[in-house]
C-alpha cells in the first residue's frame, strides 16, 4: 500500500475516533440532562429515587477517558467495518459507531481466525499513546495472514511500563482468555495458571462480560470479586470501572465476614484447627445437640380462658421441624409459629372468634410459650455457639483430638459472650455459625482471587454466597502459602461447594520475562504441586544476582539497586522479609528516596517497598528482591513465597543476597 493511503487510512480512524468521542459525550449529555431533570418526570419520590440512581450510574458508565482509546480494533466483515471498543457508542440516529467488546459480534476480533475467519477478511489493530491514535496493524484473514502473539501492538502493550494500578486487556485479551471471559453465567470455572498468565484478568473481564450480558438479573443478585487483601483489590479497582462496571462488590474474605472486630491473635496450631473443615461439624453438632424432649405441657392464661397443649403435641411439632432440614434460627420460628397455632385453634374453637393480630403477637411472647422455646429449641446467637466450643472444646467429642481440642480452648474464658476476644479465624467459625442460623443471601457470580490460599472453612464462608450462583475460582497452587493451601484444586472446589467445576490451565506468561521465569521454575519441583510450568511471551527483560560480601553489606547493595533501576523507566518494587521493611523503608528516607506502601496505589513515588507477606497479585517493572533466605525462613510455605516473590518482575529483576541462596536457586 502506498504511503500516501496508510496516511489517508490513519486521517480516517483518527476522524472517526474523534466523532465517536464526540457522539459519546452527547450521549452522556443526554443521560446527564435526564438524570438533572428525572424528580420532575417521575411520578413519585421512590420512582424519582430509582430513575436518579439509574440515571446517575448511566452518567458514570458513559465517562470518557481520554488517556484510553475509546475503540482499539476494527473488523471488516463482507461490505461493512464494525470498530471495536470499551463501550458502545451509537450516532444521533442509533446507529452503532463503536461495538462493545462484550457484544456477540465483537467475538470474532478476539477469536477469528485463518483456519476460522467467522466472515471477517481484515482485522485491525490500532496503536496509541496517550488516548492519540497513532498506528495500525492489519491482518488479511482471507488472504491468510495471521499474526497471533507475533502483533506488534500486542508485544508493545504486554511489554510497556507499568505505573499506577492494574489496566484492562481489552484490546488484546488472547483467544484461550476470551474463551474463559466468555463462558456461561451457569458454568463455574476455575483456571489453574502460572504467575502472570493473566488469570486476575481473566476473573475481572469475565466479570464485566457476564454483567453485559444479564445486567439485570446480575444487578439485582450482585457480583463479587473475592481477593487476598486490600493492596491487592486497591491494585485492581481501576479495571472494572473503566469498563464502565460500577457496581461490583470487591472484598477480601476477612471483611465479607467481619461480624465482630478482632480482637485477639491465635497461635498458628490454634488457627491452623480452626479453618479446619471438621470445625463445620463440631459447630453443627453442637448447635443441634441444643434441642432436649420437651416433656411437660405448656399452660396459658388468657383473660378467663386457659389453654393447654400437651408434651405429646409439642414433641411432634420440634420432631417434624427438625426433620424440615431449616436452617436453626428459621426451625425455631416455625415452632414457635406452630405452638401459637394451636393455641389459636383452641380459642376460635371456643369462643368463635378468629383472634387479632396483637393477640397472636402477645401468645408468642407469653412466659409459657418462650419457657417452652428456650428449653426445647433455645435461642443461640453465632457468637455464643463459638464461644460454647471454645470454652469447651470437649464439646467435638472425636472429632478433634485432645491436641486439637487443647489447641483452641480459651484459658480464661470471658464472663459474658459479648466481653469475647475473637481472633481472625474465629470470625470463619462465627460465619459458619451465622450460615447454620440462616441462610446467607447468594450472589449471582463470585469471582475468587488466589483461591489456592482459601482455608476450608474460608471456601464453605464464600460457598454459603454463591449457592445459587455460579463462580470463578483463580489460582496457582505453587503460590500456595497459607498453612492449609491445598496440593489439588478438587479439595477446595469441593469446599467451595462445586465439586464439578472444571479446571482449566493458563500456561502463557505476559508478566515475568523468561530470564526470570526460568530462575522461578527452578523452585517448581521443591513445592510439592503438580502444575505446569509458565512459558513467557517476553524475550526482552533482565537478570541479575548480586551476591554481597563485607565490606559491603546487603542493605547498601539494596539500595545501590534501586538506585540504578530508577535510571530506567517504570515501577519500581523492593520486597524484603516482613521483618526488614521498616528498616528499608528507613535508608530509603535517608536517601532522600520518596516510596509508597503497596495499597497507595496513587502514589506518586516510583519506588514500592513490598513486605513478601503481600505481594501475592502484584507486578512492578523492576523488582529488587531483599535475601531471599529471610524470605524462606521467615513462614513454612517460605519457598512458594519466594516463588511468587520472583515472578511480580515485568522487566528486570535483582536478586541482593548476603546469605547463600535457598538450595533449589544456588
Ligand atoms: N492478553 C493480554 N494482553 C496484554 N496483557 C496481558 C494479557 N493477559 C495478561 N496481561 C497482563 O499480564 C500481567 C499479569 O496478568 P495477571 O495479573 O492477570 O496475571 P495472574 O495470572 O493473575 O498473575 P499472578 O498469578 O501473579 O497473580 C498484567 O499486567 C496483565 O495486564
Amino acid at each position: 500500500m502506498p504511503a500516501f493511503d496508510l496516511d489517508t487510512e490513519l486521517a480516517a480512524e483518527r476522524h472517526h475516533l474523534s466523532e465517536s468521542r464526540a457522539a459519546l459525550g452527547r450521549m452522556r449529555g443526554r443521560a446527564e440532562a435526564l438524570f438533572s431533570t428525572g424528580d420532575k418526570v417521575a411520578g413519585d419520590a421512590y420512582t424519582a429515587e430509582q430513575l436518579g440512581r439509574h440515571m446517575a450510574r448511566r452518567v458514570k458508565e458513559l465517562a470518557d477517558d481520554p488517556t484510553t482509546p475509546l475503540f482499539f480494533g476494527r473488523l471488516d466483515i463482507e461490505e461493512s467495518a464494525y470498530h471495536v471498543g470499551r463501550r458502545h457508542v451509537t450516532d444521533d440516529a442509533g446507529e452503532p459507531m463503536v461495538l462493545d467488546w462484550r457484544a456477540p459480534l465483537s467475538r470474532s476480533f478476539y477469536r477469528a481466525s485463518v483456519r476460522d475467519p467467522q466472515g471477517v477478511s481484515v482485522r485491525r489493530r490500532f496503536g496509541f499513546v496517550r488516548g492519540e491514535l497513532t498506528s495500525f496493524e492489519d491482518e488479511h484473514l482471507d488472504r491468510g495472514e495471521e499474526l497471533g502473539t507475533k502483533s506488534r501492538i500486542l508485544t508493545a502493550e504486554i511489554e510497556r511500563p507499568r505505573v499506577g494500578p492494574m489496566r484492562d486487556i481489552v484490546a488484546t485479551i488472547q483467544p484461550e482468555q476470551d474463551e474463559l471471559v466468555r463462558a456461561e453465567l451457569t458454568d463455574s470455572i476455575c483456571v489453574q495458571g502460572a504467575p502472570g498468565t493473566g488469570k486476575t484478568a481473566v476473573g475481572l473481564h469475565r466479570a464485566a462480560f457476564l454483567l453485559y450480558l444479564h445486567r439485570e438479573r446480575l444487578r439485582r443478585s450482585g457480583v463479587l470479586i473475592v481477593g487476598p487483601n486490600t493492596a491487592f483489590l486497591s491494585y485492581i479497582s481501576a479495571v472494572l470501572p473503566a469498563l464502565g462496571e460500577v457496581e461490583v462488590h470487591q472484598s477480601t474474605v476477612d471483611e465479607l465476614i467481619g461480624r465482630v472486630p478482632v480482637r485477639a491473635v491465635d497461635s498458628p496450631a490454634a488457627a491452623l484447627v480452626k479453618n479446619d473443615a471438621r470445625m463445620a461439624e463440631v459447630l453443627r453438632r453442637t448447635l443441634w445437640s441444643r434441642l432436649t424432649k420437651p416433656t411437660d405441657p405448656i399452660m396459658v392464661s388468657d383473660g378467663s380462658y386457659r389453654w393447654r397443649i400437651d408434651a405429646e403435641p409439642l414433641r411432634r411439632i420440634v420432631d417434624e421441624a427438625r426433620r424440615e432440614g431449616l436452617p436453626y434460627a428459621v426451625g425455631r420460628e416455625r415452632v414457635k409459629a406452630r405452638v401459637v397455632g394451636l393455641l389459636q385453634r383452641q380459642s376460635e374453637y371456643r369462643t368463635g372468634n378468629s383472634p387479632t393480630d396483637g393477640w397472636l403477637r402477645r401468645m408468642s411472647k407469653v412466659a409459657p410459650v418462650t419457657e417452652f422455646l428456650e428449653k426445647a429449641w433455645p435461642a443461640v446467637t453465632p457468637e455464643s455457639l463459638v464461644a460454647e466450643v471454645l470454652t469447651d472444646p470437649f464439646v467435638a467429642g472425636d472429632l478433634l483430638t485432645a491436641e486439637e481440642q487443647e489447641a483452641i480452648r480459651w484459658g480464661k474464658p470471658p464472663r459474658t459472650v459479648k466481653a469475647s476476644k475473637f481472633t481472625a479465624a474465629d470470625l470463619v467459625l462465627i460465619d459458619e455459625a451465622a450460615g447454620l442460623l440462616e441462610r446467607e443471601a447468594s450472589f449471582g457470580h463470585v469471582v475468587i482471587d488466589e483461591a489456592q490460599d482459601l482455608s476450608p472453612m474460608q471456601a464453605r464462608a464464600i460457598a454459603r454466597r454463591s449457592e445459587h450462583g455460579s463462580i470463578t475460582v483463580l489460582g496457582d497452587l505453587a503460590q500456595g502459602t497459607a498453612p492449609w493451601a491445598a496440593p489439588e484444586w478438587p479439595e477446595i472446589l469441593n469446599h467451595l461447594g462445586k465439586p464439578q467445576t472444571r479446571v482449566v490451565p493458563l500456561t502463557v506468561g505476559f508478566r515475568v520475562p523468561a530470564a526470570v521465569v526460568e530462575l522461578a521454575n527452578r523452585l517448581l519441583p521443591a513445592l510439592g504441586v503438580n502444575v505446569p510450568e509458565a512459558v513467557s511471551l517476553r524475550r526482552d527483560g533482565d537478570l541479575v544476582i548480586v551476591p554481597v560480601a563485607p565490606p559491603s553489606d546487603l542493605d547498601t547493595e539494596t539500595l545501590a539497586e534501586i538506585t540504578a533501576a530508577l535510571t530506567h523507566e517504570g515501577s519500581v518494587a523492593v520486597i524484603a522479609a516482613d521483618a526488614a521493611v521498616e528498616r528499608l523503608r528507613g535508608h530509603l528516607t535517608a536517601a532522600g528516596i520518596e516510596h509508597a506502601t503497596p495499597d497507595d496505589v496513587d502514589s506518586e513515588a516510583r519506588v514500592t517497598v513490598v513486605p513478601a507477606t503481600v505481594v501475592k497479585g502484584l507486578e512492578y517493572d523492576h523488582v529488587v528482591v531483599h535475601e531471599p533466605a529471610d524470605i524462606v525462613a521467615a513462614e513454612p510455605k517460605g519457598l512458594n513465597r519466594l516463588y511468587v516473590v520472583l515472578t511480580r518482575a515485568v522487566s528486570r529483576l535483582s536478586v541482593v543476597h548476603a546469605k547463600p541462596l535457598p538450595a533449589p536457586l544456588a
